[in-house]
């Protein structure tokens, strides 16, 4: 398996409208896409776009931070926001070519996979591993966007 691109730093907030307020106040980011409800994943999503190098192909937009608030007390973020309730970087996620490939070569190396294969927030199969086997983050895994039209929000 090779690692490929940094797509976005989960990051936990208990408010996405006060966390788009710091985004777009303080931090001055010019590209805030809608929230949007991820009723299978028990949370609320919504993404804050970093520039990308447009010489490049793939994605015009660089790494992007995606803002999740628990959509009830039985999100798998109501814990971590217990813990941290002014709220926090959550995970890290990564982009493969084939996430079965991923998923065989995690499982060879004894990570343990947080539960099924299932369609993430791009669109795309993803799936967790256990922070405690990947030196203390929370690792999503996402297969890269075959085209990036379909969520044009
Ligand atoms: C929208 C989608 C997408 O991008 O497409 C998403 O990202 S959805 C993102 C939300 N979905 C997920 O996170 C799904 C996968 N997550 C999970 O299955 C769970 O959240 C776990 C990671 C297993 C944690 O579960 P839970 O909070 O019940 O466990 P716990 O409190 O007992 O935690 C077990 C140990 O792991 C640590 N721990 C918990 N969450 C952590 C995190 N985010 N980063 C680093 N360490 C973490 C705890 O401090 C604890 O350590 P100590 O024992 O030392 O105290
Ligand atoms: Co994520």
């Amino acid at each position: 398996m090779k690692l490929g691109r940094l797509n976005h730093i989960g990051v936990a907030t208990p408010s996405i409208e006060e966390s788009i307020a710091y985004y777009r106040d303080v931090m001055g980011a010019t590209k805030i896409r809608e929230p949007f409800d991820l009723e299978e994943q028990g949370v609320k999503v919504c993404f804050v776009d970093t520039p990308g190098d447009p010489t490049e192909s793939g994605p015009s937009f660089g790494t992007q931070i995606e803002l999740i608030e628990p959509l009830s007390d039985a999100s798998p973020i109501a814990g971590f926001l217990a813990k941290n309730p002014a709220g926090g970087q959550h995970h890290l996620c990564y982009e493969v070519e084939d996430i079965e490939e991923a998923r065989s070569w995690f499982e060879e190396k004894g990570k343990r996979i947080l539960g099924p294969t299932r369609i993430g927030a791009h669109g795309t199969p993803i799936f967790f591993l256990h922070p405690k086997d990947m030196m203390g983050q929370l690792t999503e895994i996402m297969e890269t966007p075959k085209e990036t039209t379909h969520w044009s929000n």
